[in-house]
């Protein structure tokens, strides 16, 4: 499991693991795994004589930079550090980069003709290091370091976030100011969750973490009473986590036994998202598939393997678990659909049209007894909420904790970085991530900031496994599909989603290869997603 903490958690562990090491020791560490990974991409074309810039912040983060800029003019590359705040640079740091040969030019607010002083350096750099701010930064770049950014744009050179992009935030990945767009993000100790998250991931880059020995003060932190507390703010799944809980059957069981899922999905002017749905549904791990509804022959025609009824879900038989929305329409013969649904007694994913009817009757709870999932994509989360699409895009996960505590269900926000968020009070303290740490509790995320509930008891998954080409017409109704097959073979709703959502984003990336791809064709590689996640487990 990857795990990911809020810089108040990150702090803390470092001052207690501070007081154990000699002085300027975690520094070293850090600035030594940034220094490995920057010899290795300069390797290739040569380390000798290779142009760098190095940009450095008033902090520690700067200190980083220089360090490890100072190990590279060792190797006898071209350095040149370029000092934003330099009255407040790292005083060892830049000792280290000076006495190592490295060159420094001052680039403050007060510096006059910066640009024509740092154009030349940068525009031969082939590697430039971004130590301007890490985890004590607030908003977005200031104008000294921004005015720089087109320069380091337009010198082609490889950028090399150190910690994290200068000008994201660490805690929520939003961007609300110029911030330097890295190609690799070297991040220590933990990740932090804005390198996860959607927007912040696409401005890192590939995520590279180095170990500076902060885990075990993590681990302990989480289960303490003291200080910020709270497992790891994100979990991001890995193939042997979800190989671990992929619903096998065993030799006893029958079809029954693995499950039933039922779908009320589809209408004459939408039938194909439920033969999309069921396609996913076929493909989850559960033993029958049970279609209720309006265009039975179209489901049956694409899978006659399905057992339908061609009217509501209340009498189409017994099912583990519902799934209701996709292309149900928005109609009364979907409201029905939806209301007989919510009234059963199993876990529920609602999807689309299901996810614009409750919108339409406002936030409220839903007070169920089973589980219920919401599977909205951004637009749907700002109907459901009542804010504009650009507010989810912008901070994904602060409005997927809000709906699951608006409505009172579990969240499955869809996106590039899809993020499951459970409600501020779950019930169950078992299931993937629950057994990380002495505390054995979940994730607070930004709970807490959010206002929202008891944040040590909230667990937050984001899936990385999805490409951009998942963005096709019907893919959401895929997944809807698979979720709910693996809600009926058994899986808690948590676990359901994050397995859910890494498959398909795996099954997008089979599909895809590289080129467009179909719904119809994620939904046919989810068995060799399935393949290669349990092959982790067989080895
Ligand atoms: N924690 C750990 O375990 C370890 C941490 N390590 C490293 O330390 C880093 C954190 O260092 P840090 O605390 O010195 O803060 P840092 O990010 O350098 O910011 C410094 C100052 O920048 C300013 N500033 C703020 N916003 C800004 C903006 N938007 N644009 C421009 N400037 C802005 C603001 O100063 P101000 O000007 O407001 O006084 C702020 O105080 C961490 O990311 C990692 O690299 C590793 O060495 C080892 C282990
Ligand atoms: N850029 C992207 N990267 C990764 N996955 C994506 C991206 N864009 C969309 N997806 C995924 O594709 C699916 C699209 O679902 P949805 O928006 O409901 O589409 P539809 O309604 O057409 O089925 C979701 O699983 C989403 O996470
Ligand atoms: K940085």
């Amino acid at each position: 499991m990857r795990t990911a903490h809020r810089v108040e958690q990150v702090r803390a562990a470092e001052a207690a693991l501070m007081r154990r090491l000699p002085d300027g020791e975690l520094m070293r560490r850090a600035a030594t795994g940034l220094a490995a990974v920057c010899l290795e991409l300069l390797s290739p074309a040569g380390v000798y004589g290779a142009p760098v810039v190095v940009l450095a912040g008033s902090g520690d983060n700067g200190g980083d930079a220089l360090f490890a800029g100072a190990r590279l003019a060792g190797r006898g590359a071209a350095v040149t550090a370029v000092l934003l705040s330099p009255r407040r640079t790292h005083p060892g740091g830049l000792a280290a980069l000076r006495a190592a040969g490295g060159r420094v030019l001052h680039a403050g607010p007060d510096d006059a003709d910066v640009l024509e002083r740092v154009a030349v350096p940068l525009s031969r750099a082939r590697l430039v290091l971004d130590g301007i701010v890490g985890i004590g930064g607030r908003g977005g770049l200031r104008p000294e370091a921004a005015r720089l950014l087109p320069l380091v744009e337009a010198s082609g050179a490889t950028v090399v976030a150190v910690d994290l992009p200068s000008g994201l935030d660490a805690d929520t990945g939003r961007v609300s100011g110029p911030v330097l767009r890295a190609h690799l993000t070297v991040t220590f100790g933990t990740h932090k969750p804005g390198l996860l998250l959607s927007p912040g991931a696409g401005v890192a880059g590939t995520v590279h973490l180095v170990d500076i020995g902060l885990g075990p003060e993590l681990a302990r932190l989480a289960g303490g009473p003291d200080g910020p507390g709270g497992g790891p703010a994100l979990y991001c799944l890995q193939h042997a986590d979800v190989a671990a809980v992929l619903p096998v059957p065993g030799r006893d069981t029958d079809k029954y036994g693995r499950g039933v899922v039922g779908l009320a999905a589809g209408s004459e002017r939408y039938p194909g998202a439920a033969v999309l749905a069921v396609s996913g549904a076929v493909r989850s791990g559960a033993g029958a598939v049970r279609y209720a509804g309006s265009v039975a022959d179209a489901v049956l025609a694409a899978h006659p393997e399905v057992l339908v009824h061609r009217g509501g879900p209340r009498e189409a038989g017994r099912v583990q678990a519902w799934v209701v929305g996709p292309g149900l329409g928005t109609g009364s013969a979907g409201e029905e659909a939806l209301g007989e649904v919510l009234a059963s007694d199993v876990p529920v994913l609602v999807d689309a049209d299901g996810l614009g009817l409750l919108a339409a009757r406002g936030p409220e709870p839903l007070y169920r007894d089973a589980p219920t999932l919401f599977t909205p994509h951004a637009g749907e989360a700002a109907r459901l909420l009542g804010v504009e699409r650009a507010a989810v895009e912008a901070e994904p996960l602060a409005h997927a904790l809000r709906l699951a505590d608006a409505y009172g269900v579990t969240v499955l926000l869809k996106g590039d970085r899809t993020i499951i968020t459970e409600p501020a009070a779950p019930g169950g303290a078992e299931g993937l991530g629950r057994a990380q740490g002495p505390g054995g509790d979940g994730a607070g995320a930004e709970a807490g900031r959010g206002g929202a509930g008891d944040a040590r008891e909230r667990r937050v998954f984001v899936n990385t496994t999805g490409t951009g080409w998942l963005a096709t017409a019907g893919s959401g109704d895929v997944l809807a599909g698979l979720v709910g097959g693996l809600l009926a073979a058994g899986l808690p709703v948590v676990e359901a989603a994050a397995v859910g959502a890494y498959l398909h984003g795996l099954a997008g990336r089979l599909a895809a290869s590289g080129a467009p791809t179909t719904a119809p064709d994620v939904a046919r590689a989810l068995p060799e997603a399935w393949r290669q996640v349990a092959s982790t487990a067989t080895g």
